[in-house]
Protein backbone atom coordinates (compact mmCIF):
# COMPACT_ATOMS: atom_id res chain seq x y z
CA UNK A 1 0.00 0.00 0.00
CA UNK A 2 1.47 3.43 -1.06
CA UNK A 3 0.20 7.09 -0.07
CA UNK A 4 0.23 9.95 -2.09
CA UNK A 5 -1.01 13.56 -1.28
CA UNK A 6 -2.25 15.64 -4.14
CA UNK A 7 -1.12 19.04 -4.11
CA UNK A 8 -3.06 21.42 -6.11
CA UNK A 9 -4.55 25.13 -5.96
CA UNK A 10 -4.47 28.19 -7.88
CA UNK A 11 -1.35 29.22 -9.68
CA UNK A 12 0.25 31.38 -6.69
CA UNK A 13 -1.44 29.78 -4.14
CA UNK A 14 2.18 28.23 -2.62
CA UNK A 15 1.85 24.51 -3.31
CA UNK A 16 5.13 24.31 -3.76
CA UNK A 17 6.39 25.88 -0.84
CA UNK A 18 4.10 23.83 1.22
CA UNK A 19 5.87 20.67 -0.53
CA UNK A 20 9.68 22.00 0.05
CA UNK A 21 8.49 22.88 3.87
CA UNK A 22 6.75 19.54 4.10
CA UNK A 23 9.94 17.68 2.82
CA UNK A 24 12.12 19.37 5.30
CA UNK A 25 9.79 18.76 8.23
CA UNK A 26 9.49 15.38 7.37
CA UNK A 27 13.01 15.11 7.28
CA UNK A 28 13.56 16.67 10.73
CA UNK A 29 11.47 14.17 12.00
CA UNK A 30 13.42 11.58 9.98
CA UNK A 31 10.64 10.41 8.18
CA UNK A 32 10.73 9.80 4.05
CA UNK A 33 8.49 11.25 2.26
CA UNK A 34 9.48 11.82 -1.83
CA UNK A 35 8.23 14.94 -3.78
CA UNK A 36 6.99 14.50 -7.68
CA UNK A 37 7.01 17.68 -9.71
CA UNK A 38 4.42 17.24 -12.05
CA UNK A 39 4.70 20.71 -13.56
CA UNK A 40 5.43 19.60 -17.29
CA UNK A 41 6.23 23.42 -17.94
CA UNK A 42 9.71 24.03 -17.86
CA UNK A 43 9.99 20.64 -20.05
CA UNK A 44 7.41 20.40 -22.26
CA UNK A 45 6.08 23.96 -23.02
CA UNK A 46 7.31 26.88 -23.01
CA UNK A 47 4.26 28.42 -24.71
CA UNK A 48 0.31 28.41 -23.88
CA UNK A 49 -1.20 25.54 -25.11
CA UNK A 50 -4.66 26.39 -26.72
CA UNK A 51 -7.47 24.25 -26.86
CA UNK A 52 -7.33 22.22 -30.01
CA UNK A 53 -4.10 21.16 -28.55
CA UNK A 54 -5.85 19.52 -25.10
CA UNK A 55 -5.86 15.61 -26.97
CA UNK A 56 -2.55 16.07 -27.69
CA UNK A 57 -1.48 17.02 -24.12
CA UNK A 58 -3.17 14.90 -22.78
CA UNK A 59 -0.94 11.93 -24.75
CA UNK A 60 2.32 13.54 -23.25
CA UNK A 61 0.53 13.96 -20.07
CA UNK A 62 -0.35 9.86 -19.42
CA UNK A 63 2.92 9.03 -20.78
CA UNK A 64 5.22 11.63 -18.96
CA UNK A 65 3.10 11.16 -15.83
CA UNK A 66 3.73 7.47 -16.08
CA UNK A 67 7.54 8.65 -16.01
CA UNK A 68 7.76 10.56 -13.14
CA UNK A 69 5.99 7.31 -11.02
CA UNK A 70 8.78 5.41 -12.24
CA UNK A 71 11.41 4.36 -9.51
CA UNK A 72 9.41 4.62 -6.73
CA UNK A 73 8.07 1.47 -4.68
CA UNK A 74 4.50 0.33 -4.01
CA UNK A 75 4.28 1.55 -0.29
CA UNK A 76 6.26 4.55 -0.59
CA UNK A 77 4.58 7.95 0.46
CA UNK A 78 4.62 10.39 -2.72
CA UNK A 79 3.87 14.40 -2.62
CA UNK A 80 2.76 15.63 -5.93
CA UNK A 81 3.36 18.87 -6.40
CA UNK A 82 1.07 19.99 -9.40
CA UNK A 83 0.80 23.04 -11.97
CA UNK A 84 -1.59 26.04 -10.88
CA UNK A 85 -3.62 26.01 -14.41
CA UNK A 86 -6.89 25.19 -13.02
CA UNK A 87 -8.01 23.40 -16.68
CA UNK A 88 -5.40 20.39 -15.91
CA UNK A 89 -8.11 19.54 -13.09
CA UNK A 90 -11.08 20.68 -14.20
CA UNK A 91 -11.31 20.80 -18.02
CA UNK A 92 -9.24 18.32 -19.43
CA UNK A 93 -9.77 14.43 -17.60
CA UNK A 94 -5.50 13.88 -17.25
CA UNK A 95 -5.40 14.48 -13.39
CA UNK A 96 -8.07 12.46 -12.72
CA UNK A 97 -6.70 9.43 -15.31
CA UNK A 98 -3.60 9.98 -13.06
CA UNK A 99 -5.35 9.78 -10.07
CA UNK A 100 -7.05 6.23 -11.08
CA UNK A 101 -3.55 5.00 -12.32
CA UNK A 102 -2.55 5.71 -8.60
CA UNK A 103 -5.00 4.03 -7.24
CA UNK A 104 -4.33 1.19 -9.58
CA UNK A 105 -1.11 0.67 -8.32
CA UNK A 106 -2.43 0.61 -4.43
CA UNK A 107 -1.73 4.32 -3.69
CA UNK A 108 -4.11 5.97 -1.31
CA UNK A 109 -4.58 9.78 -2.36
CA UNK A 110 -5.83 12.67 -1.09
CA UNK A 111 -5.81 16.11 -2.55
CA UNK A 112 -4.87 18.86 -0.54
CA UNK A 113 -6.18 21.94 -2.13
CA UNK A 114 -4.44 25.37 -1.20
CA UNK A 115 -5.86 28.57 -0.67
CA UNK A 116 -4.33 31.86 -0.66
CA UNK A 117 -5.26 33.02 2.96
CA UNK A 118 -5.26 36.63 1.08
CA UNK A 119 -8.51 35.50 -0.46
CA UNK A 120 -10.03 35.90 2.30
CA UNK A 121 -9.96 39.82 2.04
CA UNK A 122 -12.41 39.72 -0.42
CA UNK A 123 -15.49 37.76 -0.43
CA UNK A 124 -16.05 37.11 -3.84
CA UNK A 125 -12.73 36.11 -4.38
CA UNK A 126 -12.91 33.56 -1.72
CA UNK A 127 -15.83 32.20 -2.85
CA UNK A 128 -14.22 31.89 -6.62
CA UNK A 129 -11.56 30.08 -4.74
CA UNK A 130 -14.41 27.58 -2.93
CA UNK A 131 -16.15 27.01 -6.14
CA UNK A 132 -12.28 26.23 -7.72
CA UNK A 133 -11.54 23.74 -5.41
CA UNK A 134 -15.49 22.13 -5.18
CA UNK A 135 -15.01 21.64 -8.73
CA UNK A 136 -11.69 19.69 -8.31
CA UNK A 137 -13.55 17.62 -5.49
CA UNK A 138 -16.29 16.88 -7.77
CA UNK A 139 -13.48 15.67 -10.82
CA UNK A 140 -10.91 14.02 -9.15
CA UNK A 141 -13.32 12.13 -6.18
CA UNK A 142 -10.76 11.78 -3.89
CA UNK A 143 -10.40 11.86 -0.13
CA UNK A 144 -10.33 16.30 0.13
CA UNK A 145 -8.24 18.45 2.62
CA UNK A 146 -8.74 22.61 2.46
CA UNK A 147 -5.81 24.57 3.71
CA UNK A 148 -5.86 27.74 3.91
CA UNK A 149 -2.36 29.09 3.03
CA UNK A 150 0.49 31.63 3.71
CA UNK A 151 -1.35 32.33 7.31
CA UNK A 152 1.66 34.08 8.08
CA UNK A 153 0.63 37.35 5.86
CA UNK A 154 -2.85 37.49 7.89
CA UNK A 155 -2.09 40.00 11.11
CA UNK A 156 -5.55 39.46 12.60
CA UNK A 157 -6.49 35.83 13.07
CA UNK A 158 -10.17 36.61 14.07
CA UNK A 159 -10.71 37.99 10.27
CA UNK A 160 -9.80 34.81 9.28
CA UNK A 161 -11.36 32.49 11.60
CA UNK A 162 -15.21 32.93 10.12
CA UNK A 163 -13.80 31.46 6.94
CA UNK A 164 -12.50 28.33 7.93
CA UNK A 165 -15.71 27.08 8.49
CA UNK A 166 -18.54 29.59 7.60
CA UNK A 167 -22.09 29.50 7.63
CA UNK A 168 -23.66 30.71 4.39
CA UNK A 169 -25.93 33.16 6.12
CA UNK A 170 -22.50 35.24 6.85
CA UNK A 171 -21.68 34.73 3.33
CA UNK A 172 -24.54 35.79 1.74
CA UNK A 173 -24.91 38.75 3.69
CA UNK A 174 -20.96 40.09 2.79
CA UNK A 175 -21.76 39.46 -1.08
CA UNK A 176 -24.88 41.38 -0.91
CA UNK A 177 -23.07 43.93 1.29
CA UNK A 178 -20.33 43.88 -2.01
CA UNK A 179 -22.61 43.38 -5.26
CA UNK A 180 -25.39 44.86 -6.89
CA UNK A 181 -28.75 43.78 -5.93
CA UNK A 182 -29.46 42.00 -9.35
CA UNK A 183 -26.77 39.64 -8.15
CA UNK A 184 -29.08 38.79 -4.86
CA UNK A 185 -30.14 35.77 -6.07
CA UNK A 186 -27.11 34.09 -7.38
CA UNK A 187 -25.29 35.07 -4.05
CA UNK A 188 -27.82 32.81 -2.06
CA UNK A 189 -27.49 29.90 -4.63
CA UNK A 190 -23.71 30.13 -4.16
CA UNK A 191 -23.53 30.16 -0.17
CA UNK A 192 -26.03 27.72 -0.14
CA UNK A 193 -24.26 25.53 -2.71
CA UNK A 194 -20.91 26.28 -0.30
CA UNK A 195 -23.19 25.38 2.97
CA UNK A 196 -24.67 21.56 0.90
CA UNK A 197 -21.34 20.14 0.35
CA UNK A 198 -20.09 21.13 3.68
CA UNK A 199 -16.89 21.19 2.11
CA UNK A 200 -15.86 24.27 2.81
CA UNK A 201 -13.95 23.60 5.58
CA UNK A 202 -10.15 24.95 6.01
CA UNK A 203 -7.25 24.64 8.02
CA UNK A 204 -4.80 27.34 8.07
CA UNK A 205 -1.57 26.47 7.79
CA UNK A 206 1.42 28.82 9.15
CA UNK A 207 5.20 27.45 7.63
CA UNK A 208 6.72 29.22 10.15
CA UNK A 209 5.36 26.87 12.62
CA UNK A 210 6.44 23.57 13.01
CA UNK A 211 3.08 22.27 15.02
CA UNK A 212 1.01 24.25 12.13
CA UNK A 213 3.21 21.92 9.40
CA UNK A 214 2.29 18.83 11.50
CA UNK A 215 -1.28 19.49 12.49
CA UNK A 216 -2.42 19.38 8.87
CA UNK A 217 -0.13 16.49 7.94
CA UNK A 218 -1.56 14.64 10.69
CA UNK A 219 -5.32 15.54 8.64
CA UNK A 220 -3.74 13.88 5.55
CA UNK A 221 -2.55 10.96 7.13
CA UNK A 222 -5.11 10.55 8.75
CA UNK A 223 -7.37 11.00 5.72
CA UNK A 224 -5.08 8.39 3.51
CA UNK A 225 -4.94 6.31 6.61
CA UNK A 226 -0.97 6.25 6.64
CA UNK A 227 0.08 4.89 10.15
CA UNK A 228 -2.88 2.93 11.00
CA UNK A 229 -1.38 -0.27 10.12
CA UNK A 230 2.59 0.38 11.35
CA UNK A 231 3.16 1.76 15.30
CA UNK A 232 3.26 5.10 14.71
CA UNK A 233 0.39 6.97 16.09
CA UNK A 234 -1.22 10.13 14.22
CA UNK A 235 -0.71 12.35 16.96
CA UNK A 236 -2.87 15.42 17.47
CA UNK A 237 -1.66 18.73 17.12
CA UNK A 238 -3.05 22.38 18.55
CA UNK A 239 -2.44 24.73 15.69
CA UNK A 240 -1.89 27.61 18.40
CA UNK A 241 0.58 25.81 20.05
CA UNK A 242 3.09 28.23 19.48
N1 LIG B 1 4.49 34.98 3.12
C1 LIG B 1 4.35 33.80 2.52
N2 LIG B 1 4.56 33.70 1.21
C2 LIG B 1 4.40 32.49 0.64
C3 LIG B 1 4.02 31.35 1.38
N3 LIG B 1 3.93 30.31 0.55
C4 LIG B 1 4.26 30.78 -0.67
N4 LIG B 1 4.55 32.09 -0.64
C5 LIG B 1 4.95 32.94 -1.75
O1 LIG B 1 3.91 32.94 -2.73
C6 LIG B 1 4.48 32.88 -4.05
C7 LIG B 1 3.95 31.63 -4.78
O2 LIG B 1 4.39 30.49 -4.06
P1 LIG B 1 4.57 29.08 -4.77
O3 LIG B 1 4.88 28.10 -3.72
O4 LIG B 1 5.49 29.16 -5.92
O5 LIG B 1 3.09 28.88 -5.32
P2 LIG B 1 2.56 27.71 -6.29
O6 LIG B 1 1.17 27.42 -5.86
O7 LIG B 1 3.53 26.60 -6.33
O8 LIG B 1 2.54 28.46 -7.67
P3 LIG B 1 2.37 27.78 -9.13
O9 LIG B 1 3.23 26.57 -9.17
O10 LIG B 1 2.80 28.85 -10.07
O11 LIG B 1 0.93 27.48 -9.29
C8 LIG B 1 5.97 32.89 -3.88
O12 LIG B 1 6.42 34.20 -4.02
C9 LIG B 1 6.18 32.41 -2.45
O13 LIG B 1 7.34 32.91 -1.87
C10 LIG B 1 3.78 31.50 2.79
O14 LIG B 1 3.43 30.57 3.54
N5 LIG B 1 3.95 32.75 3.30
MG1 LIG C 1 4.50 25.64 -7.94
Amino acid sequence: MGYAQLVIGPAGSGKSTYCSSLYQHCETLGRTIHMVNLDPAAEHFSYPVSTENHRHLEDNLDDWLDEQLEGYLDDDYLVFDCPGQIELFTHVPVLRNFVEHLKRKNFNVCAVYLLDSQFVSDVTKYISGCMASLSAMIQLELPHINILSKMDLVSNKKDVEEYLNPEAQVLLSQLNRQMAPTFGKLNKSLAELVDDYSMVNFIPLDLRKESSIQYVLSHIDNCIQYGEDADVKVRDFDPEED
